[in-house]
């Protein structure tokens, strides 16, 4: 692992150096099954993520990247310990709660799109408002359009878009409601290399021009070299925990893992430019 100056290692609690936390793990915990064929998913961990920071998680299959993903975003219960967001503790929201904060709080972008096939772009976009009966920001859903570029596409069904415009409209949906956090599951796991770079460079952008927080799990370093902090995770727990690692730090961290990391043709072209 490097340690350079621009990479420091926070040591593997989870803990960042500064800033203002968004949402913590609190001795995190989630198991499977019962006593004998447990499976522990998550082994107490202790995370903070900042406002304003995009953080990838990585780690090998199975590691507990998703699980950590979905108790942060209170789609999955925890075993024990807590999860905090916006001071909110999650872990101890009822049913109708837990709506409220995944409507009002939290943006998702997965990475099969989770479009609406009958719907246009601009009514993807617009709907969680929608549902929720907010107002809608003219002004910002004009910004939001133009920085993810479809404007002459926004009457257009997913059908008629490539790949990367449909997830472009899928960004363009989860930060319409300007939530605390957006959690991205792979959000590139599908797309070309071409794509994948527009939809990092508007994540990047976002967090950049806008203060939006992003935690994405993702298996691509080239992705995960966009981000402003990399986690690493393995049998459940934080191992790595780095600031503005390279590219070549990131591989560093996996040499050696085999397949567990892509590094494919599409991890190859994915070029960091914009990232920085
Ligand atoms: N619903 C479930 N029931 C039982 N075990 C589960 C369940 N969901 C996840 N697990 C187990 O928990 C562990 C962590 O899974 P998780 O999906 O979080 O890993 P991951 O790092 O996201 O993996 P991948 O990169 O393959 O998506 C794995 O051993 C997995 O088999």
């Amino acid at each position: 692992m490097g340690a350079g100056k621009a990479t420091t290692a926070a040591g593997a609690n989870g803990t960042a150096a500064d800033g203002e936390v968004v949402a913590r793990a609190i001795d995190l915990t989630k198991t499977y099954g019962d006593k004998d064929s447990q499976v522990v998913a998550l082994d107490h961990v202790n995370v903070e993520f900042m406002r304003g920071q995009m953080t990838a998680i990585m780690g090998p299959s199975g590691s507990g990247k998703s699980t950590l993903m979905h108790c942060m975003a209170g789609l999955d219960k925890p075993t024990g310990g807590k999860v905090i967001v916006e001071g909110l503790d999650v872990s101890a929201m009822n049913q109708r709660q837990l709506t409220k904060l995944r409507r009002d709080q939290i943006g998702f972008i997965f990475q099969s799109f989770n479009l609406v096939p009958t719907l246009t772009a601009e009514e993807n976009i617009l709907l969680p408002l929608q549902i929720a009966k907010r107002p809608i920001d003219r002004a910002w859903f004009d910004k939001v359009v133009d920085v993810v570029g479809l404007r002459s596409r926004l009457t257009h069904r997913p059908s008629q878009l490539s790949g990367g415009q449909q997830q472009r409209v899928a960004c363009a949906r989860a930060i319409m409601a300007r939530p605390s956090v957006i959690f991205a599951d792979e959000p590139t796991g599908n797309l070309d290399s071409h794509s994948s770079r527009e939809v990092l460079g508007f994540l990047k952008n976002s967090v950049r021009e806008y203060g939006q927080t992003i935690v994405m799990v993702t298996h691509d370093p080239r992705a995960a070299s966009y981000a402003d902090r990399v986690l690493v995770l393995a049998d459940g727990r934080i191992t790595q925990d780095l600031r503005h690692p390279t590219y070549d730090e990131i591989l560093e961290v996996f040499a050696g893992e085999g397949d567990e990391v892509e590094d494919g043709p599409q991890a190859d072209a994915t070029s960091r430019e914009g990232a920085e």
